[in-house]
C-alpha cells in the first residue's frame, strides 16, 4: 500500500482499510469463481436434459434449480459481500462475517454468512460480555471497495496488539436519507434485535417495542435467518409476513430479496383473500362492529338463514296429488340440515335434496297420498295437466318407472316401492330442482355480505349480538359500499369497494360457505338422466356437465369477483385450498381485530408465528378481545396457560390446565428498547404524546441527537391546505429523502394536495395508512383532529408524529397544542 492516500498521508485507519480491502478482495474473487461454477451447473442441467430420459429430466430440473438458486443469492452478495470482523482471544483467530458463506476450494472459510451459528458473536459480543470476541470491526463499503471502518473493543486488557479506529459511523448511519423503501440493517443488527433473529423456531415469538426500534426490520431479518436455518421446513411450506397496508407491504419489499430471499411470501391485510382486495379504512365505529367476535356468530347466522330470494312454497304433484311444504316447514327443515351438517353450507345442498324429499313424502302420505295417487290414476290426466301448465308445472304423468330391484318385495306391502317411485318421480320434476336451486343455493361470500346490507336480513342474523343502531350503521354501509357492481361494456365493472375488515369477513364466509362438493377431476358426459342436472349443471356439486361453450340460463354469480371464485373452484374442476403456511409474520399485530385473527388462524393451523407490535400504537378499541382471538389463531390450547422458554406466565391458570406447552404453543417474549428512527429531538414530541395517550407508558430510548428542533406552527385558522404546501416546500430545501404529509382520515384536502403535482418524495397520507412507514421528514396536520376523531385518537397522533428521522413540522389551528407539543 503506498503511505499517501490523495495527496495526504496515509493514517493509521487507511492502512487498515488496506489489510481489509485485500481480504475483500479474495473473497470476491472466490465469489467470482462460485458464480462461474454455479452457472457450468445450469449449462450441465441443460445438456443432461438432451439424454432425453425421464431420469435424467427429473435430475436435470433439480439440478438447475439448485444451482439457479444458488447464482441468484451470489447475486445478492455482490453488494457488501463483508461487513463484519471478529478478533477472538482463541488462538487469533479471525473470522470475517458477510451476506453469504464463501469457502476456499479448500474448504476454508473466507466469509461466514450471518446467519450461521459463528456469525453470532458478533452481534451478541458487548463489553460486559465479550464471548470471547476481542475486538468486532464494521466494515462500511460501497461496491466492492471498503470505505470505512468502526471498531469497538470488546475485552481491551486481551487488546493490545490490536488496532482500534471508528467515529460513530453507526449512529451516523442511522441518519442517512430514506429513499423511499426500507433497507437491510445486516450490518448493524443490535444484540437485543439478534436474540429475536435467532429466537427458536417452534411457538410463538411476541416482539414488543415503541416505533422505531426496529421491530419490523428484525421481524424480516428472522424470516431470512429461518429461511435459512430451516430450510427444508419452511421452504417448502413457505412463510407469510403480513402488514397493515400496500403501502407499507410496498414499503419493505425490497428487505427480503436484499437477503437473498424471495421466497417468503408478502401480504396486506386488505389482500389476504385470492380474488378481492380491500383498500379503504372503515370509521372506528364499523371497524369496531365489523371486527368483532360477535361477527363470527352473526355470519354464521346469515349462512343458515332462508336465502335471498328463495321461494317460501314448494309445491310437486305426484298422481294428481298436489304436494305442498310451507314456508315454516321448510324453515324446520333448513334448521334441521344445518344443525345435523358438520361440513360447509355449500356442500349440504345434497343433503336438503334427501331432507325435502323426505318431508315431501311424509306430506304425501299425512294427504292420504298414496291412496289418492290411485285414484288419481284412474282419471282424467288431462284437466290435472292443464291445472299443472297453469301452475307452471311440469306435467308428470309419464309411464310408471320401473320398480328398482328387490323394491317389490318390500316387508311392508308396496309401501317402500311406493316411496321409491315417489322419490324418483319427484326428484325428476323441474319444478323439485328448480325449488333446490332458489331454496339452497350455492353461495359466495360476496354475494351473502351484500345481502346483509338489507337491515331486516341483518337484524335476523344479529340476534343479540347488534342492536338497533349497530344494525343501522352496518346494513347502510354494506348497501352502500357493496353494490352490485356496475358492469361496462366488457362485462367488467369497478367492482364493491371492500374494507380491510370486509377482507376478514369474506374469508369468514368462505369457510362457512365452503366448497361445494368436489367436482371429479375429469368432466363426467352430460348426464341427461342425472335427475339433478338442471341445464347442464349438477345443481348438488356445482359442477358443469355441459360441454365447454354452454352458458347457464340462470347465473347465480354475477361480479367479475365471484366468476374468478367460481373458476377457481368449480369450472377447472380443481378446489384451490386456502394457503397454509408453515411460519406467519404479523406486523402491526396491535391493530388486528378478532375476526382478521381468524382470517390468519385458518393460515397458520400448523405454523410457528412472529408477532410484532406495540401496543401504544392500537387504533384498536378492544385489545382484550383481540388478545384472545390472538391466543386461539396462535394455537394455544387455552389462552391464560401458553407460556415458555424465557416467556412469561400469563396469568390465570386452572391447576388443571397447568401443563408443558408443547413446542408449537410456547411462547417467547422480547422487547425492544431503543429508538433507531427518530432525532432525540423527535422522540421528545413523540414522547409527549405517548404520556397524554397512555400515561405511564415507557418510551423507547433515542440514540442520535441531531441538533434539528421539530416546529410547531400555530395556525390563525383551520384551513390548512396551503399552509401545508409552504411547510413541504420549506422541507424541500432542506432534505433530499423522503417526505411524509400526513393529514386527519377524511381530510378533503388529501385528494387537492394529491393533485397538487408535489415531487414523487412527498408521499400525501391519511393519518392510518401512516402505520410502519418511515420519513426524513414529516409534515403532521392537525392534531387536535386527529386526536379527537376515534376513541383511540391520541395513539394514532402518537403513530405520526414518530414517523419522522431528521425533520418534524406540526401544523395547528389550536394553540394549546402548540404547548402540549413543544413542552411550553
Ligand atoms: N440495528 C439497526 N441498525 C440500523 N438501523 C436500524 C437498526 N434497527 C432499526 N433500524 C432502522 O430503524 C428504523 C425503524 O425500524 P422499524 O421500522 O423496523 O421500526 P419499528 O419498530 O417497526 O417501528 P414502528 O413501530 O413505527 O413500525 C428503520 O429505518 C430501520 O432500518
Amino acid at each position: 500500500m503506498s503511505s499517501q492516500v490523495k495527496g495526504r498521508p496515509a493514517t493509521v485507519k487507511d492502512r487498515e482499510i488496506a489489510a481489509e480491502q485485500r481480504h475483500v478482495d479474495v473473497a470476491y474473487a472466490r465469489l467470482e469463481e462460485m458464480r462461474a461454477e454455479a452457472q457450468a451447473m445450469i449449462r450441465e442441467g441443460y445438456r443432461q436434459s438432451l439424454a432425453g430420459t425421464k431420469a435424467s429430466l427429473v435430475d436435470r430440473d433439480a439440478m438447475v434449480h439448485q444451482a439457479a438458486m444458488r447464482a441468484k443469492a451470489l447475486d445478492v452478495a455482490d453488494d457488501g459481500l463483508v461487513f463484519g470482523r471478529l478478533d477472538l482471544a482463541a488462538g487469533g483467530e479471525v473470522r470475517y462475517v458477510g451476506r453469504i458463506g464463501v469457502r476456499t476450494p479448500d474448504h476454508d472459510s473466507l466469509v461466514i454468512d450471518w446467519r450461521a451459528p459463528a456469525a453470532e458473536d458478533f452481534y451478541r459480543a458487548t463489553p460486559e460480555d465479550p464471548r470471547g470476541v476481542i475486538r468486532r470491526r464494521v466494515l462500511h463499503s460501497r461496491g466492492h471497495t471498503v470505505v470505512d471502518l468502526e471498531d469497538d473493543l470488546l475485552d481491551p486488557s486481551a487488546g493490545e496488539d490490536l488496532t482500534v479506529v471508528g467515529d460513530g459511523a453507526f449512529l451516523a448511519s442511522l441518519a442517512r436519507t430514506r429513499e423511499g423503501a426500507m433497507r437491510d440493517i445486516v450490518a448493524t443488527i443490535q444484540r437485543e434485535q439478534d436474540e429475536v433473529i435467532r429466537a427458536p423456531a417452534d411457538g410463538t415469538v411476541l416482539v414488543r417495542g415503541a416505533p422505531g426500534t426496529g421491530k419490523t426490520a428484525v421481524a424480516l431479518h428472522r424470516v431470512a435467518y429461518l429461511l435459512f436455518r430451516h430450510r427444508r421446513r419452511f421452504g417448502s411450506r413457505g412463510v407469510l409476513v403480513v402488514g397493515p397496508n400496500r403501502r407499507f407491504t410496498a414499503y419493505i419489499e425490497r428487505v427480503l430479496p436484499s437477503l437473498g430471499e424471495g421466497s417468503a411470501t408478502l401480504r396486506s391485510l386488505g389482500d389476504l383473500v385470492d380474488g378481492v382486495t380491500g383498500t379503504v379504512h372503515d370509521s372506528p365505529e364499523l371497524a369496531r362492529l365489523k371486527g368483532a367476535e360477535a361477527m363470527g356468530r352473526i355470519l354464521r347466522r346469515a349462512v343458515t338463514d332462508h336465502a335471498p330470494g328463495a321461494p317460501d312454497e314448494l309445491r310437486v304433484v305426484y298422481k294428481g296429488v298436489v304436494v305442498r311444504l310451507d314456508r315454516a316447514r321448510l324453515d324446520k327443515i333448513r334448521n334441521e340440515v344445518h344443525r345435523r351438517s358438520r361440513g360447509s353450507v355449500n356442500a349440504a345442498r345434497g343433503r336438503a335434496a334427501e331432507a325435502l324429499l323426505d318431508a315431501l313424502w311424509d306430506a304425501f302420505r299425512a294427504l292420504g297420498g298414496p291412496e289418492a295417487a290411485a285414484t288419481a290414476a284412474e282419471g282424467d290426466l288431462s284437466v290435472w295437466n292443464a291445472l299443472l301448465a297453469a301452475d307452471g308445472l311440469a306435467a308428470i304423468d309419464e309411464p310408471e318407472a320401473p320398480v328398482p330391484a328387490g323394491g317389490a318385495a318390500s316387508s311392508n306391502g308396496g309401501g317402500d316401492t311406493m316411496r321409491t317411485q315417489f322419490l324418483a318421480r319427484v326428484r325428476e320434476q323441474r319444478a323439485f330442482t328448480d325449488f333446490l336451486v332458489a331454496w339452497w343455493p350455492l353461495r359466495r361470500p360476496l354475494e351473502v355480505l351484500r345481502a346483509l346490507g338489507d337491515p331486516e336480513r341483518l337484524r335476523r342474523a344479529a340476534g343479540r349480538d347488534l342492536d338497533r343502531s349497530e344494525v343501522r350503521l352496518l346494513a347502510g354501509a354494506w348497501a352502500g359500499a357493496l353494490a352490485p357492481e356496475e358492469t361496462a361494456g366488457d362485462g367488467r365493472g369497478p367492482g364493491p369497494v371492500l374494507s380491510y375488515q370486509d377482507i376478514a369477513l369474506l374469508d369468514e364466509l368462505d369457510a362457512l360457505l365452503g366448497s361445494p362438493p368436489r367436482p371429479s377431476r375429469r368432466r363426467p358426459a352430460p348426464a341427461e338422466d342425472d335427475p339433478f342436472v338442471v341445464d347442464g349443471v349438477n345443481i348438488l356439486t356445482g359442477e358443469d356437465v355441459a360441454d365447454d361453450d354452454w352458458t347457464p340460463e340462470m347465473q347465480e354469480l354475477t361480479t367479475s369477483i365471484e366468476r374468478l371464485e367460481r373458476s377457481r373452484r368449480v369450472d377447472d374442476g380443481v378446489v384451490e385450498e386456502r394457503p397454509e403456511y408453515a411460519h406467519i409474520v404479523v406486523d402491526e399485530a396491535q391493530d388486528l381485530s378478532p375476526m382478521q385473527w381468524r382470517m390468519l388462524g385458518r393460515r397458520g393451523r400448523q405454523a410457528s408465528w412472529t408477532v410484532v407490535e406495540d401496543p401504544a400504537q392500537s387504533a384498536w378499541e378492544d385489545l382484550d378481545a383481540a388478545r384472545t382471538a390472538m391466543d386461539v389463531a396462535l394455537g394455544a390450547e387455552d389462552p391464560a396457560s401458553s407460556s415458555g422458554g424465557r416467556g412469561r406466565s400469563r396469568g390465570g391458570r386452572s391447576r388443571a390446565r397447568r401443563r408443558k406447552p408443547s413446542p408449537r404453543r410456547a411462547r417467547y417474549e422480547y422487547e425492544l428498547t431503543t429508538n433507531y428512527r427518530n432525532s432525540t429531538e423527535i422522540a421528545a414530541v413523540a414522547t409527549r404524546v405517548l404520556e397524554l395517550a397512555l400515561p405511564g407508558a415507557h418510551p423507547a430510548r433515542a440514540v442520535r441527537e441531531s441538533g434539528i428542533d421539530p416546529v410547531v406552527r400555530v395556525l390563525p385558522r383551520p384551513g390548512h391546505p396551503a399552509a401545508a404546501r409552504d411547510a413541504v416546500e420549506e422541507l424541500l430545501e432542506r432534505v433530499e429523502g423522503t417526505i411524509g404529509l400526513i393529514l386527519p382520515t377524511g381530510d378533503p384536502a388529501i385528494g387537492d394536495l394529491r393533485a397538487a403535482g408535489l415531487p414523487e418524495r412527498v408521499q400525501i397520507l391519511d393519518v392510518l395508512e401512516a402505520k410502519g412507514l418511515e420519513f426524513d421528514a414529516a409534515v403532521i396536520v392537525a392534531p387536535e383532529t386527529v386526536a379527537t376523531q376515534s376513541p383511540r385518537g391520541l395513539r394514532v397522533l402518537y403513530v405520526a408524529v414518530s414517523r419522522a428521522t431528521q425533520h418534524l413540522t406540526v401544523l395547528t389551528a389550536d394553540p394549546t397544542w402548540y404547548d402540549t407539543l413543544t413542552g411550553a
